[in-house]
């Protein structure tokens, strides 16, 4: 198979979907990648690197889409990527598609086979895919707010942690998975005062376990989270429902009548978000006000730390690239419910539920749509 790995175009995006060492992987079994010039530079693999593996350098995104059987990147494709898609060619890279009709429908006409890393499941109830970047994304949402709070960024002018004789910041978050756990593990480190709310109470007893008593666990109701949304300095937004649009939880009602200069991480934004005043925010401009509140909703937040967050990706997903390589698509799909879960689209079809149901579109059974082909 002819493996493709374009240079990622979204805003400050320096991860690259395969390191050197994957495509050594790859090239040992046989298969063939072509890579976009300079498409590593960004974390210090230059051309050179990925030649020396056996890669093909290519001078532009077209080169590489026209050529390649399979396409792996980092983050959705933008609109000038999608347009170079076609037919029976896989797609393997983070999609978000819930929230994201233009995307969706995109993807449905080039009649590609979009497999997203968000969706992919494990045994264990986990997203195998999902994971590292939750890790990386849920220990920078802690950095993110500290910064936030400072008053140079519309903060309240606060530490985390505070100094003795000083109380703490209150960090209140919202969905105590990979994101969550990651980022209560930072706030207690910095010394703050922590809250998960989350509304399965097996994930609040493992995390009352983990940190030994120094997080507070409470069940996620409609009063408790207003309780201590209100109350917070800092809220982290981490909640899922795999696929599904993020529910909004924090209302633009709450964000009223939280404290002035408090701050909210809504890291949750690739889903659409769970504070109804998130809108996706990048690198260069991570912040913004609404009601005194300081925003930070970066879609694309372990992309600011793109050397750490290409090999955790790596990781998690070189398995997974070398078994649709040696074994094509359909039987990849057929042999793993779990890669098939990350199937969203397949030629001009939406494969996923919740992605259907989040844009009333037409769902089919991701079974009955590979048959077909
Ligand atoms: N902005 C960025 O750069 C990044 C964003 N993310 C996003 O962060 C979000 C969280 O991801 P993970 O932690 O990996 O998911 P996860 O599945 O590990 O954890 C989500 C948690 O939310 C909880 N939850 C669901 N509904 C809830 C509710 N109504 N109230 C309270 N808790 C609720 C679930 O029980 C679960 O424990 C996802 O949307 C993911 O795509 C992840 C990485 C990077
Ligand atoms: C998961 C995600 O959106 C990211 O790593 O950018
Ligand atoms: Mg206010």
């Amino acid at each position: 198979m002819i493996i493709g790995v374009p240079k990622e175009i979204k805003n400050h995006e320096y991860r690259v979907g395969m390191t050197p060492a994957s495509v050594r992987e790859l090239t040992a079994l046989g298969h063939s990648v072509i890579v976009e010039h300079n498409a590593g530079s960004g974390i210090g693999f230059g051309d050179d690197a990925y030649q020396a593996v056996g890669a093909t350098v290519l001078a532009t995104a077209t080169e590489v889409f026209a050529q390649a059987d399979m396409i792996v990147k980092v983050k959705e494709p933008q609109a000038v990527e999608r347009a170079m898609l076609r037919e029976g060619q896989i797609l393997f890279t983070y999609l978000h598609l819930a929230p994201d009709l233009p995307q969706t429908e995109d993807l449905i006409k080039s009649k590609a086979i979009c497999i997203a890393y968000e969706t992919v499941t494990d045994n264990r109830g986990g997203l195998p895919l999902l994971a590292p970047m939750s890790e990386v994304a849920g220990r920078m949402s802690i950095q993110a707010g500290a910064r936030a709070l400072e008053k140079s960024c519309a903060g309240r002018g606060m530490l985390l942690g505070g100094v003795p004789g000083v109380e703490p910041a209150k960090v209140v978050i919202i969905g105590g998975g990979m994101v969550g756990t990651n980022a209560a593990q930072m706030a207690v480190g910095m010394g703050a005062d922590v809250v998960v709310l989350d509304r399965s109470v097996d994930v609040l007893r493992r995390i009352d376990a983990q940190f030994n008593g120094a997080v507070k666990t409470v069940y996620s109701t409609v009063d408790a989270l207003e309780k201590h949304v209100l109350s917070a300095d800092l809220v982290i937004g981490g909640v899922l429902i795999p696929g599904a649009a993020a529910p909004k939880l924090v209302t633009a009602d709450h964000i009223k009548r939280m404290k002035p200069g408090s701050a909210i991480v809504d890291v949750a934004i690739d889903q659409g978000g769970c504070v109804e005043t998130s809108k996706a925010t990048t690198h260069a401009e991570p912040t913004y006000i609404v009601d005194d509140v300081v925003h930070y909703c970066v879609a694309n937040m372990p992309g600011a730390v793109p050397l750490t967050s290409t090999f955790a990706l790596n990781n998690a997903t070189l398995p997974f690239i070398i078994r649709l390589a040696n074994k094509g698509y359909k039987q990849a799909l057929l042999d793993d419910a779990h890669l098939l879960n990350g199937l969203n689209v397949i030629n001009g079809h939406v494969v996923n539920q919740h992605v259907a149901d989040a844009l009333n579109l037409p769902f089919v059974e991701p079974k009955q749509a590979l048959a077909a082909l």
